[in-house]
């Protein structure tokens, strides 16, 4: 499992560290694996250290710090080191000594350069901008996780230059301007090859729109005491294999559950065709169609149980899928928002649903939206949850008491204890899975933006639910399930849903064989 932690959370562990250790000890553990990291890349791209071109960008901060001392490193090693000071004032003044001491030079850039012209095109200004062009190796440490709000405007044209140079950009910590604890980022950000952080990773690393400026991320241990429940998590392989179900010896097709799928329309008979497809390859042991499509399923495949009349007249199930492609018909979504079995609600039936009847619910719940689907049921626009999208998933979660499943480039599992330290209203588990971490998917490619993909996604994840995992770890399992299906399937070229549906079984195989 990866794991990240709240800011506060971060700060927290370090207080306790840091009373336990000699002053100054975990900057230079931090600053040692930032350097090697550096050293690393320098020694791949660039041939070797000596001599190289690195270039730091410092700020005010214990951020700057590790920069400084990581960049003494370097200079220890032979690279030729420049430092940009941003607030030559507030600049680390034992990580400065220590550069100046290996021989690194600084260019200082003052308030007057940030003020004279927007393009810093000041003496001080255009030096730095220079340096940057010509580095092999620039450094990031403008801001960490003190910053606020994105990057201020005299560290932009150095930011822009880094991004168009040659240069590998390493961010420390955290790409200055991104939001560590929620991915958000409202200004102007910096865009890293890689992101080296400490002690754990921070939310805004997995989460977009921040995750994609981070780069590859590579975590340095620095000896933190963490508590048990992070605030965010991802799964792995290995997760997910002790996730997935397997039939013992016993299974019947209906211990293995049964999962009912309410999708279809006379106009969308192909959301009901691609949600029996996921649904097919999701370990339950029968898939039972009701619904208007029936034709259509079973020509397709002969394995379903049909039946083209609503849900309420189907036999038993161990959860529903409602709502791909029903268009307008809130029927068959209020028949099995009223059954004592998980529901995945989905599509169409996101807007055909009633909140009242979600959250009075006693069995799990699972939304599955898309930024646009979340947006209307927030009434917010779209922008703004593609913006904020862990915060979107908590706030719906939470008004529905239900787990949300927000879909996208970095897709999100918030239960509906996310965010309030868990736990149902009345304090008893409700299924929706332990833990209060929201799941963040790291298998997601955008191939998968493809027309009925979200299908294939809702069949698969209440199979799933029927197999009898939770709506978290339903919700999550099948969300990576359906990100490596959807790599395997693609492999570079475009796909169609079926296809994925397809390569499930493969990407199940993957995962278990580690
Ligand atoms: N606290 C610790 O024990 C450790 C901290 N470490 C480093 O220290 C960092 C945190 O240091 P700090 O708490 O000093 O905070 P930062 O260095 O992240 O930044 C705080 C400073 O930046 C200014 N600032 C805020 N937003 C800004 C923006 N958008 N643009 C420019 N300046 C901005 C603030 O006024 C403040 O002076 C971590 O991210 C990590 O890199 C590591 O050395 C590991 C150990
Ligand atoms: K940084």
């Amino acid at each position: 499992m990866r794991t990240a932690y709240s800011v506060e959370t971060v700060r927290a562990a370090e207080r306790d560290l840091m009373a336990r250790l000699p002053e100054g000890a975990l900057m230079r553990r931090a600053a040692a694996g930032l350097a090697a990291a550096c050293a690393d890349l320098l020694g791949r791209g660039y041939g070797r250290v000596y001599g190289s071109r690195v270039v730091l960008l410092v700020g005010s901060g214990d951020n700057g710090g590790d920069a400084l001392y990581a960049g003494a490193g370097l200079a220890r090693r032979g690279a030729g080191v420049t430092a940009v000071l941003l607030t030559p004032e507030r600049a680390h003044a034992a990580g400065l000594a220590a550069l100046r001491r290996a021989g690194g030079r600084t260019v200082e850039i003052t308030d007057a350069d940030a003020d004279a012209d927007a393009d810093l095109g000041t003496d001080a200004g255009t030096a730095a901008v220079a340096a940057v062009r010509r580095a092999d190796l620039v450094m990031d440490g403008i801001v960490g996780i003190g910053g606020t709000g994105g990057l201020r405007p005299e560290a932009v044209p150095l930011a822009e230059a880094a991004e168009r140079s040659g240069a590998t950009v390493v961010a420390v910590d955290l790409p200055s301007g991104v939001d560590a604890d929620t991915g958000e980022v409202r200004g102007t950000a910096l865009r890293a090859d890689l992101t080296v952080t400490f002690g754990t990773h921070k939310p805004g690393l997995l989460v977009d729109p921040a995750r994609e400026y981070a780069g590859s991320v590579r975590l340095v241990g620095i000896g933190l005491d963490l508590p048990a429940e992070p605030e965010l998590e991802a799964l792995q392989h290995a997760d997910v294999a002790r996730l997935l179900p397997v039939p013992g010896a016993e299974s019947d097709k209906y211990r293995r559950g049964v999962v009912g799928i309410a999708a279809g329309s006379a106009r969308y008979p192909g959301a009901a065709v691609l949600a029996v497809a996921g649904a097919l390859r999701g370990g339950a042991g029968a898939v039972r169609y009701a619904g208007p499509a029936a034709r259509d399923v079973i020509a397709r495949f002969p394995e379903t149980l049909v039946s083209d009349r609503g849900p309420k007249h189907a036999g038993r199930v161990q959860a529903w899928v409602v709502g791909p492609g029903i268009g307008d018909d809130a029927g068959p979504v209020a028949e099995v928002l009223v059954a004592d079995v998980p529901v995945l609600i989905d599509a169409d039936g996101l807007r055909l649903a009633d909140a009242s009847a979600v959250r009075a619910r006693r069995a799990p719940t699972l939304m599955t939206p898309h930024a646009g689907e979340a947006a209307a049921l927030l009434g917010v626009e779209r922008e703004e949850v593609e913006a904020g999208r862990l915060a979107a998933a908590r706030e719906l979660a939470g008004r529905y008491g239900a787990t949300v499943l927000l879909k996208g480039s970095t897709t999100l599992v918030a239960g509906p204890g996310a965010g309030d330290g868990g736990g149902n209203e009345d304090g008893k588990g409700n299924g929706n899975g332990n833990g209060t971490a929201v799941r963040v998917n790291p298998t997601g490619t955008s191939w998968l933006a493809t027309a009925g993909s979200g299908d294939v996604l809702s069949g698969l994840a209440g199979s799933l639910l029927a197999a009898g995992l939770s709506a978290r770890d339903a919700g999550s399992v099948a969300a990576y399930l359906h990100g490596l299906a959807g790599r395997h399937a693609a492999d570079g070229a475009p796909v169609g849903a079926h296809d994925v549906a397809e390569a499930v079984p493969g990407a199940w195989r993957d995962v278990m064989r580690g």
